[in-house]
């Protein structure tokens, strides 16, 4: 079986870039949400978009964005994809997809089985699903390091195309791939040296990790 696809998320710097692209990852994640220490203003994003030109897939992550930030990051970031993670419903998601011509990955917060249920939902409105952990009430809704159950993920055969992010890290990503089987795996903390500086000692030794499992 083909190992599963590998996004490393929240890249700041080009020598970030660098080395997800030596290691072989698929993606390559630029956060244009505010809060985050990983924010990328839209010049910063433009330069790595360049430096990284086709060589790998880039997705833009935001949270209940208007459509104006939607816009600048798409085209400073150069996007293949859009990353919501916040809570935008099916029908907001399925309005950026048809508003702005790009896949949409759906992040879904989980703390229980029903939250596994909910990407039903968005079977027509996006097209992949990403679970992530939910994070604590007032702090970041993702980009904190924080796993979930994997075991609600065993067996998992949903309609779409999904993935798992949430707490990996080199050294327990081969156990979530084999909990889980998950076919993508995304992880930003987990190969940082500090909040919003990736580790790039830390990125191969992740990408090493999935295709061992
Ligand atoms: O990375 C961030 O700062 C971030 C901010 C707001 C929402 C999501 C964010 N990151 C994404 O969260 C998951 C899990 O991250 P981690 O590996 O647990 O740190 C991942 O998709 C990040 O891209």
């Amino acid at each position: 079986m083909s190992p599963p696809k590998i996004k490393i998320c929240g890249l700041t710097s080009r020598e970030a870039l660098d080395a997800t692209i030596a290691a072989r990852a698929d993606y390559c994640g630029f956060v244009f949400y505010p809060p985050s220490p990983r924010n990328l203003a839209p010049e910063t994003a433009r330069a790595l978009a360049a430096h990284a030109g086709a060589r790998i897939g880039k997705v833009g992550l935001f949270v209940d964005p208007e459509d104006a930030l939607l816009a600048a990051g798409i085209e400073a970031g150069s996007l293949d994809a859009v990353q919501l993670h916040g809570g935008e419903t099916p029908a907001r998601a399925a309005e950026v997809r048809a508003r702005f011509g790009l896949p949409v990955w759906k992040a879904i917060a989980v703390s229980s089985a029903a939250d596994i249920g909910r990407a039903e939902e968005y079977r027509e409105a996006a097209d992949l699903i990403l679970f992530d952990a939910r994070t604590p009430k007032g702090a970041l809704p993702g980009g904190m390091g924080l796993k979930f159950d994997w075991s609600l993920l065993a067996g998992y055969a949903g309609a779409m195309p999904w993935g798992l992010a949430g707490g990996l890290a080199p050294g327990n990503v081969g156990e979530a791939i084999r909990a889980t089987g998950a076919p993508l795996v995304d992880t930003s903390t987990g190969v940082e040296s500090a909040p919003g500086e990736k580790d790039p000692g830390r990125i191969a030794a992740f990408c090493a990790a999935v295709r061992a499992r």
